[in-house]
């Protein structure tokens, strides 16, 4: 069976209202299952990890395969408290699809739901990714092997949804998409006590409104205006009561560039800057920096050229070159292993990315799954690498 897009928009309904976080994809990873034991089995393998174990990977056998295609979506939602008011709502308070991995998934079934009645000619590997917002799975699964022997993959793609696209506008761009990032904590220990008698005690708050403000200079002050760098801490805790001062607080960030020597230059400055208030404030502040697999997103030359060019003669698809974008993406680290590429699917919501007023137009989804085919049918007809 090739889904309609009824059924694509009942899938994402349903994918909407079981969110999960990163690593604990376990609803989501069976469902996906139910839904593709439903298409034809005949050409299809499947395999699993075990060490990942939400991570699925089907193959679809060519019928005069040249290459192994992949193609990969993300499956984890977001700890954040939906307020749309759907009737598909989450059903897990706290969590929500607040970056469309229902959308992707579903696009990426809409895909290998005509394929498995198509058999197509080049070898066709989807890959259901656990884990993009955090905890690298595009890494983990890369690291455990899950591209070997007949599950090799020679090229990738893979989508991500954009707010400010209109629907189902493909958008793309040669060399960098998007940012590498890097996960920030910091941890500030001064010393607690009496709000009335600061001078027995060493503020930590005090502290960390210093390093925080001090490390925007490094956006504002020390990197060149022309070049992108972000750093965004985006959440913080210390303190009990306001009238005990704070002996802790901790922080957690990110920090972003659209190369990998930027992203190297704002650690440093972010380290150097707390050491000098370890000794201005003489406290202690611990930094923790993880890149995981978030590199820089670097869609390949030769293979995106071609893709753009197919998305602009396609006289069906909206197609828009796009700027680079600050988000990141763990694709970045499967893109710097396999060449391939990465684009946007425009389903133009009225809450941003990661908000709980996120809100993807579904119609996205056919258009998305319709775009991806014909350039697979076309790219497997291609003689060429
Ligand atoms: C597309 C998107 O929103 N991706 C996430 C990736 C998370 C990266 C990592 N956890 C970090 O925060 O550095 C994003 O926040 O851009």
């Amino acid at each position: 069976m090739v889904l309609s897009e009824t059924e694509l928009i009942d899938i994402r309904r349903h994918l909407h209202t079981i969110p999960e976080l990163s690593l604990e994809e376990f609803k989501t990873h069976d469902y996906l299952k139910q839904v593709i034991s439903k298409f034809s089995q005949v050409n299809m393998e499947i395999k699993e990890l075990p060490e990942l174990p939400t991570a699925l990977l089907v193959l679809i056998k060519g019928s005069n395969p040249k290459r192994n295609i992949g193609y990969r979506c993300d499956m984890d939602a977001l700890p954040v408290n939906e307020t749309n008011g759907l009737k598909y709502a989450s059903q897990t308070k706290g969590v929500m699809h607040a970056c469309g991995h229902d959308i992707h998934m579903t696009v990426a079934l809409g895909i290998l739901s005509y394929y498995a009645e198509h058999q197509p000619k080049d070898n066709l590997i989807f890959f259901f990714q656990p884990a993009e917002e955090s905890q690298s799975g595009g890494r983990k699964a890369y690291d455990l092997g899950a591209f070997s022997k007949r599950f090799q993959v020679d090229e990738f793609y893979g989508l991500h949804d954009n707010a400010q696209l209109k629907t189902g506008v493909i958008g793309c761009r040669n060399g960098t998409l998007f940012a590498g990032t890097t996960e920030v904590n910091v941890d500030i220990k001064g010393k607690s006590g009496h709000a009335a008698y600061p001078q027995l005690a060493n503020d930590s708050i005090v502290i960390a409104a210093n390093f925080i403000e001090q490390v925007q200079t490094i956006i504002s002050r020390n990197i060149d205006p022309t070049r992108c760098g972000v750093i965004t801490f985006g959440k913080i805790e210390a303190g009990v009561i306001r009238n005990v001062i704070a002996g802790k607080v901790h922080l957690e960030g990110t920090i972003r560039g659209l190369t990998q020597s930027m992203i190297e230059y704002l650690r440093l400055r972010i380290s150097e800057i707390a050491e000098g208030l370890e000794k201005s404030f003489n406290c202690s502040i611990k930094i923790n920096f993880n890149q995981g697999g978030y590199y820089p997103v670097e869609n390949d030359p030769v293979l995106t050229k071609r893709f753009i060019e197919y998305m602009q003669q396609n006289k069906a698809v909206d197609f828009e070159e796009t700027a680079p974008a600050m988000t990141g993406e763990d694709f970045g680290y499967l893109l710097n292993k396999i060449p391939g590429t990465m684009f946007w699917l425009g389903v133009e919501s009225p809450g941003a990315l990661h908000s709980a007023d996120f809100l993807p137009h579904e119609e996205a989804i056919e258009q998305g799954v319709k775009a991806m085919v014909g350039f697979l049918n076309y790219r497997m007809n291609l003689e060429e690498k």
